[in-house]
């Protein structure tokens, strides 16, 4: 049966609903049985109160009649009107009274006289009765009973005079009444007043006169049914439909005692037995009897039948409330169960699937352990790689925020990762938003583009200004939707303040931290260009440090250095800050000073430079003098361009240096000749060796005391096709400077070595020949070497060869110096120093050197007979020479004077002008030819001696 329902209810649920609907069945009963007994008890009470009225009004109808009764049970006479006036209130108050009577027993002897009263109250009265409906005097009886009073008269005068013995029922009530002596009432019977008999009774009281003698009775003539209905409507019980009612006047209920009644067809309805099993509370009925005046009357009250639910709403409500949960639980516990049923199906199919999942989980769990061994690995290896690297790894979420920094983030970057986690780049470092490159990189980061090598400054917790370098990719999910960044960082400070350096180090001077001539050059178009804009003057000076290379040679690079620094320094003090200082190279620098405001440029401020540089320098514990050379171009004016200031200051310090140092000049157009002759030099030298174009001349060295001449000193001339023969003065420096001096003074020393052998073997005397070495020949690694085989491939003897050095060669650091004198010297050739005298001061690495020949510089032989300081530095000279056992020459004798002054003061030999002049091959043969000396006066030799002592003494 239930498989044919659309569901199948589960046992569950229909337990739960047969339960239900049972205990809401009892419930239903017993609330009915409750609601049965409420309805019984307030039947019963409406039934009494019911049955209380009618009694009440019936009593106060017997009251009424007894309270009249007494009127006349006084025995004093009441008249008519005292009657009436007694009675009237008494009507007025219970209008259900239809009249008050008085009967009187009238003896047939008495008729007549009674009926002439009769007839004085309303004429024509006679004793009457009724008979078949119609009212005739009454026959003739031994005694009547006749209506002597009535009230009121109004609606009863067919009652007045009516003989009431002819009444059954009042010759009832009335013998009844005297025989218990109290009032009694008749049965219903019609009025002869009432045309249409309405239910209305009597009840009388005997009269007795003062002799107990029965003379009459009084009555009252009652409306039963006004009676009841006025007793009823006075306790407000009518028109209750719930009740019905009927009141019989008599112990039955037959329809001709009928009082009153609420039931249809004039009583209450008979009793249905099946209605009543039905709904118990219909057949609630009761039943009462009242004494009325001795006469039993029924009161019956019945419920009136009302639908079953009217009484019976909070049953039925809990009956329909029942069902309606048990259903309901009913359904709850059916969908209860059929999810659980579900639930089960569902959990075996899924056991059954989990069963099977399982088998695979297993397989899977192998592959997966060993997925996981490879991720750990790959892990352990990203993590020691990260930790490994200088990068470090970082997350940022979709409002680009960062959310995770690993890889020793702190130790590498020197930031807490806590102080950047929660913010975005540009939170962190605020400045990238006010940076064009940090603008571009959040433009293109909002953009969800990658970027690569993105470099920012970051201050880290130290305070420290670091570099970071970042790289980033977007990340989007599986709908493309972007879910953040992801990316690397390395702190790439290092490389920053490397490349800074690097910057620096392009764009400085190492030693002195001047801008190089890069940052010159730009510094010059800046200036240039402020010039251009304001019409200020800019002027360029071009600083070259006087002797120099003396102090470098001389004293070391690293005192060269010092005196670089200083002057750097200087030069930096001596100016304004927005004056450029530059080394340009070596010892040059450039200054440049443009015009501000109202501080115009004068020659003062070259001046102040020179002054500054001028100042005593401590080189070690020696005290030096450094001047310098300025030369200064103009912009604008009209001879110079902004792109040859630079040239044409250097060619006006060219200028300062010829007229004779420690000053300045300031470029001239006319200046610009020398300079392109010193260019054309330069070039030309350049193929001069190649095109044979030099020469050596020879002047001869002579011996004093015999005047003979002993050697020669190799000087080198350049005879060129159109400058002609141009003087070392003009070119040696030049090619010093331009290191050509090393494959020409080769040369020298070649031609000369070779010149000499030849003399020497075409039978003149041997004589020694001097060459001049210079500064960069000395340094140079073959230069033993070269020697050694000039000397062999000439073939001359070593001895006959003497080597001119300056005192600057070998004054800086004089260990190697020493050592490459020493192997030369143990070549077996002779030493000089040339120009002895104006370089370094100090004598004493003399005795360290392997010196033979001290050379007089000639500009103390140009003075000595005038100057006092140079005859004493020459004597001094001389001394310490002889001292130290070396031959002392004297060069650029021009005199006999200064002749004769060296030579009493024991100099041993003599060079210059006074016998000779450099000589070309050709003379100088002739001169060797004639045999050609000094004439030697006999100075004796002692006096020489002493006079050179005494001197000395002096100096
Ligand atoms: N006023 C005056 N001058 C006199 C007198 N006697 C000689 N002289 C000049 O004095 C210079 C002597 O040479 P130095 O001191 O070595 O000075 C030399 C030397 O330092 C350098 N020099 C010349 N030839 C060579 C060479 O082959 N190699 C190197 N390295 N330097 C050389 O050039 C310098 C100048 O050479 P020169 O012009 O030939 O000038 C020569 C010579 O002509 C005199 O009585 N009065």
């Amino acid at each position: 049966m239930l498989r044919h329902l659309p569901f199948s209810p589960t046992r569950a649920a229909v337990l739960t609903f047969g339960a239900g609907l049972g205990a809401s069945v009892a419930l239903f009963l017993g609330v009915s049985h409750l609601e049965y007994d409420n309805l019984a008890l307030s039947f019963a009470q409406r039934a009494d109160q019911r049955v209380a009225s009618v009694r009440q009004g019936l009593h106060d109808a017997v009251e009424v009649i007894t309270v009249t009764n007494r009127l006349f049970a006084l025995g004093t006479p009441v008249t008519r009107a005292q009657f009436h006036d007694f009675t009237a209130p008494l009507m007025q108050r219970h209008p259900f009274i239809k009249a008050f009577n008085v009967h009187r027993l009238v003896a047939d002897s008495d008729r007549a006289a009674f009926e002439a009263e009769l007839a004085a109250v309303v004429p024509g009265t006679v004793i009457h009765e009724q008979r078949d409906g119609v009212q005739v005097p009454a026959e003739r009886r031994p005694t009547y009973n006749v209506v002597h009073y009535l009230e009121p008269m109004a609606g009863n005068e067919a009652a007045f005079g009516f003989d009431s013995a002819t009444r059954v029922p009042i010759n009832a009530a009335l013998a009844q009444a005297q025989a218990e002596d109290r009032a009694a009432a008749t049965p219903l019977f019609p009025l002869v007043q009432d045309a249409h008999p309405q239910p209305s009774f009597q009840i009388l009281l005997p009269v007795h006169d003062r002799d107990g003698r029965l003379v009459g009775d009084t009555a009252v003539v009652v409306r039963a049914r006004e009676l009841v209905q006025k007793a009823l409507a006075g306790a407000g019980l009518l028109g209750d439909e719930r009740v019905m009612m009927s009141v019989y006047a008599g112990a039955r209920a037959l329809p001709a005692d009928l009082v009153f009644t609420t039931g249809e067809g004039g009583a209450l309805p008979p009793l249905d037995p099946i209605a009543s099993w039905i709904a118990p509370e219909h057949a609630n009925r009761a039943i009462r009897t009242l004494d009325v005046a001795g006469r039993p009357w029924l009161v019956e009250v019945a419920a009136t039948p009302r639908p079953f639910a009217a009484d019976h709403l909070a049953s039925l409500a809990i009956l329909a409330g029942g069902i309606l949960v048990s259903l309901l639980t009913a359904a709850w516990v059916q969908t209860s169960g059929e999810r659980t049923r579900r639930v089960q199906q569902l959990v075996r199919t899924r056991t059954a699937d989990l069963k099977r999942t399982n088998r695979r989980l297993v397989d899977d769990m192998v592959a997966r352990e060993r997925t996981e061994k490879a991720l750990q690995q790959s892990e352990q290896r990203f993590r020691q790689l990260v930790s490994m690297s200088s990068d470090w790894y970082w997350e940022q979420d979709a409002q680009l925020r960062f959310t995770m920094v690993t890889g020793g983030f702190s130790e590498k970057a020197g930031v807490l990762v806590e102080h950047l986690l929660g913010k975005t780049r540009w939170e962190y470092v605020p400045a990238l938003a006010a940076s064009e490159a940090g603008r571009e990189h959040i433009a293109r980061v909002t953009g969800y583009l990658p970027f690569n090598e993105f470099e920012y400054q970051v201050l880290d917790d130290q305070g420290q200004t670091r570099w970071f370098c970042v790289n980033g990719q977007p990340v989007f999910d599986r709908n493309g939707a972007f879910t953040g960044y992801r990316g690397t960082g390395r702190d790439i400070t290092e490389r920053k303040l490397t490349e800074q350096r690097v910057h620096h180090v392009a764009q400085h001077d190492v030693l002195t931290g001047l801008p190089n001539r890069s940052l010159l050059q730009d510094r010059l178009g800046q200036a240039v260009a402020y010039a251009n804009r304001s019409g200020n003057p800019v002027w360029v000076m071009l600083i070259d440090l006087d002797r120099f290379k003396f102090v470098n040679d001389s004293m070391g690079h690293k005192a060269g250095d010092v005196l670089l620094m200083t002057v750097a320094a200087r030069l930096r003090s001596a100016l304004r800050d927005l004056d450029t200082v530059a080394r340009l190279s070596g010892d040059e620098f450039v200054v440049i000073v443009s015009e501000h405001g109202e501080q115009k440029l004068t020659p003062e401020i070259v001046e102040r430079v020179m002054a500054a540089v001028a100042q005593p320098v401590m080189l070690g514990t020696k005290e030096f003098f450094v001047t310098c050379s300025i030369g200064v171009a103009v912009y604008p004016s009209e001879a110079t361009e902004a792109d040859v200031l630079i040239e044409h200051a250097d060619i006006a310090m060219y200028r300062a240096k010829k007229l004779g140092r420690n000053n300045f000049q300031f470029y001239t157009p006319a200046m610009n000749e020398e300079s392109l002759e010193r260019v054309r030099i330069e070039g030309a030298l350049r193929n001069a060796l190649e095109r044979d174009e030099f020469v050596l001349y020879y002047q001869p060295q002579l011996d004093i005391k015999t005047g003979k001449v002993v050697g020669m000193e190799a000087l080198l001339r350049w005879q060129h096709p159109e400058l002609g023969m141009v003087p070392p003065g003009r070119f040696i420096s030049i090619a010093e400077e331009t290191g050509l001096i090393v494959p020409i003074g080769a040369w020298v020393m070649r031609t000369a070595c070779a010149q000499n052998k030849a003399w020497q073997d075409a039978g003149f005397d041997k004589l020694r020949v001097a060459v001049n070495l210079s500064a960069r020949q000395f340094g140079a690694p073959d230069l033993i070497e070269g020697l050694e085989a000039v000397l062999k491939d000439t073939g001359m003897e070593p001895k006959y060869l003497e080597i001119e050095l300056t005192e600057s060669l070998f004054m800086s650091d004089i260990t190697p110096a020493v050592d490459l004198l020493h192997r030369m010297k143990a070549l077996g050739v002779s030493l000089s120093i040339d120009d002895f005298g104006t370089g370094y001061s100090s004598l004493s690495y003399l005795s360290r050197f392997p010196i033979d020949v001290l050379k007089i510089d000639r500009s103390f032989v140009a003075d000595i007979t005038r100057d006092a300081n140079d005859e004493a530095i020459v004597t001094s000279i001389i001394a310490l020479a002889h001292n130290l056992k070396l031959a002392v020459i004297a060069e650029g004798v021009e005199t006999a004077e200064q002749l004769d002054y060296l030579r009493r003061h024991g100099c041993d030999e003599m060079q210059g002008y006074y016998f000779s002049r450099p000589l070309a091959n050709a003379q100088f043969e002739q001169l060797l030819r004639e045999g050609r000396g000094l004439t030697v006066e006999a100075i004796p030799e002692q006096v020489v001696e002493a006079q050179a002592q005494a001197e000395v003494a002096d100096a």
